[in-house]
């Protein structure tokens, strides 16, 4: 009788069998594709408070009633960066579990109601672009337009654009991309300004005064933020499976061995909202209006820390709340070496200090 346990005999079990294989390669993709993604999630209050206690996301009114209703919520709300995270997790299945890279995001946007636990979560994307990458013939680029919408009501909660390299079936032949196309800088300084200005606080008030403050001067509102999150098992393997991202990137330390990146990587909204937690421990942040040009540069892995660089861009007195302005960032997440691993622009409401 034939032992399948016998270790020769189930190798060769294992090399003759079938995979039964999950997820879509780049030619399974088309423009215009429209994707209802069979996964939900409902958005609790564990999960909520799971993703911001790990990501160091600490504004009292995502975890005390008293401060969230002084904030116009009824109770501590969803927080957009565990929102947007779910939204995306619930995606992988369909788009990206074959093992490609999260590359960048854009568009990212939230309507102004707060989101409450107990919301039940449904995610629909289309494929906007499919492209070569001259530079790595074994994947192509795709680009997707996702919407996270409130399962019961049909409202949309979250939106976004996001690309991933994806792996090919078939690698194609390319021009090998455009190594050596970028001159050097004479500048030693790279071209950066004079001078830093910090902000003095975290009111709307210090941004607009630090941005005062440097016009018309060789110099940029730009400084670092204290805190540091060294990546762990959590970071990198939990809490992108509490969203049901199933993107091997983060689990499969076996599969992920033989890819671009040697090894199992931090999801891409975990390496972002550990940044966004460390810059906003720095300001008095009312709400997120937005994000756009997100960008991953480099893997982030376990034993990593994730720091984070912020400069502001503009600040407006036109947010919707009177008691709050509106200010643009640049926020450049990066790591030990300083290598610089995420960047983005972000669009928030921040609180004043006296109202108008
Ligand atoms: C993945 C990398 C190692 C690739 O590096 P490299 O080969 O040096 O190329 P580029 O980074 O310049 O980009 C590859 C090609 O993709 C195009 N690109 C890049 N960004 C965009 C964008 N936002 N929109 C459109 N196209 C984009 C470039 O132009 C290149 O094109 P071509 O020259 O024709 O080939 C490196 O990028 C890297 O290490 N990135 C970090 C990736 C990462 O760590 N992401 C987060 C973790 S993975 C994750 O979170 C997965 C997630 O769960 C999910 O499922 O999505």
């Amino acid at each position: 009788m034939t032992e399948w346990t016998d270790a020769e005999t189930f190798a060769r079990a294992l090399e003759r069998a079938d995979t039964k294989e999950k997820g879509n390669c780049f030619e399974d993709f088309e423009e215009g594709d429209l994707l209802e993604h069979d996964p939900g999630l409902t958005l609790t209050r564990w999960g909520n408070e799971s993703w911001m206690s790990q990501t160091l996301n600490h504004d009292p009114a995502y975890w005390r009633t008293d401060a969230a209703t002084a904030r116009g919520f009824d109770e501590p709300p969803i927080h957009p960066d565990f929102l947007t995270a779910a939204t995306l997790g619930i995606t992988v299945e369909d788009l990206s579990e074959k093992g490609g890279y999260f590359l960048g995001r854009t568009n990212v946007r939230f309507p102004e109601a707060p989101v409450y636990p107990g919301t039940e979560l449904r995610v629909e994307s289309e494929v906007v672009e499919t492209a070569t990458s001259s530079s790595r013939p074994q994947y192509g680029i795709v680009t997707w337009r996702t919407r996270g919408l409130d399962a019961a009501t049909g409202d949309v909660l979250c939106s976004y654009e996001r690309t991933n390299m994806i792996p090919r079936r078939q690698p194609v032949e390319t021009d090998g991309g455009s190594a050596g196309a970028t001159s050097a800088d004479d500048d030693p300084d790279g071209g950066l300004p004079a001078e830093f200005v910090t902000p003095e606080g975290g009111y709307f008030e210090d941004f607009a005064a630090a941005l005062e403050d440097a016009d018309g001067r060789d110099a940029a509102v730009a400084y670092r933020h204290e805190r540091g999150r060294t990546q762990d098992d959590v970071t990198v393997a939990s809490l992108p499976l509490a969203t049901l991202n199933t993107a091997k990137q983060h689990h499969n330390a076996d599969v992920m061995g033989d890819s671009p990146s040697g090894g199992i990587v931090t999801y891409g909204d975990v390496t972002r909202s550990t940044a966004l937690g460390h810059a906003r421990s720095d300001e008095r942040t009312w709400r997120e209006v937005g994000f756009d040009d997100e960008r991953f540069h480099t893997f982030v892995a376990s034993g990593d820390t994730v720091y984070a660089f912020t400069r502001v861009l503009g600040a407006e007195d036109d947010a919707d709340s009177p008691e709050a302005g509106t200010v643009r960032f640049e926020h450049i997440a990066f790591n030990q070496d300083d290598e610089p691993v995420y960047s983005g622009t972000r669009t928030a409401e921040i609180q004043k200090r006296s109202r108008n």
